[in-house]
């Protein structure tokens, strides 16, 4: 898998080669590429915005810069099989599905916009050549797509095969398939007493059926309460 970076920032992606990401790179499951958008201007000042059309405060992200970028990057024949997500506050949730679909691609390309965002028709232009992905992190406005990238990253990477030494730990994840889309149980390890607090029994049993049992009233209890809109059978 190939990920590439559009940004005014690109030393934001340097974390990137930290911890298991930076071993699926050295291991060339990953390869990351991060680009200064700057690489593609051309005046002095390097400038890559410009005024709103219509007027309103902030500025805009010029079209030239990324239409220059994605010809370097991509050239200009079209191909589905290469993703373009732009991290935006007005883009469709990510979701864990989003980022299982994702962790298939060859190729990822994240536009992190900054400012008060991209000239649309560079998502336009982009639609038209690659599969282009308007996705949002959360309801709350950061101060450009960078963090929002990094995250998602790290949600689609992680599921690539090879990248986790224990593929079985996905499995038990929130939001995974095998746990119904539930929220994860509480986990404990030893001391078996800490504090005054002490590990629940059952997990201290060695009864897999009823630990089993256990775990999955506290995923169903936990999402009741806190995220009831991914209880789908209520
Ligand atoms: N929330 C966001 N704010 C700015 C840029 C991107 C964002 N996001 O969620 O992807």
């Amino acid at each position: 898998m190939r990920l590439d970076y559009l940004t005014i920032f690109p030393e934001f992606f340097d974390v990137l080669g930290i911890s298991l990401l930076g071993k699926a790179v050295d291991n060339g499951i990953v390869d990351i590429h991060a680009h200064d958008l700057r690489t593609w201007t051309h005046d002095r000042h390097r400038t890559v915005d410009d005024t709103p059309c219509g007027g309103g405060a902030g500025m805009v992200m010029k079209p030239d810069p990324w239409g220059e970028a994605f010809d370097d990057l991509l050239g200009a024949d079209p191909d589905p099989s290469v993703h373009v997500v732009i991290p935006t506050p007005s883009g469709t949730p990510f979701r864990q599905d989003d980022a299982a679909q994702l962790s298939h691609a060859d190729r990822i390309v994240f536009c992190c916009g900054r400012y008060e965002g991209i000239d649309h028709r560079v998502i336009d232009y982009a639609s038209e050549h690659w599969s282009v992905h308007e996705l949002s992190l959360g309801d709350y406005v950061l101060n450009g797509g960078e963090v929002a990238a990094l995250a998602m990253t790290e949600a689609i990477v992680r599921l690539v095969p090879g990248v986790l030494g224990n593929p079985e730990s996905l499995s038990e994840e929130s939001y995974s398939q095998d746990q119904e889309g539930l929220l994860e149980y509480p986990v404990y390890t030893r001391p078996a007493s800490w504090r005054g607090w002490d590990v629940p029994e059952v997990l201290m049993s060695g009864h897999h059926g009823h630990i089993a049992q256990w775990r999955r009233e506290q995923s169903r209890e936990l999402t009741r309460r806190r995220r009831p809109d991914l209880l789908t059978d209520e």
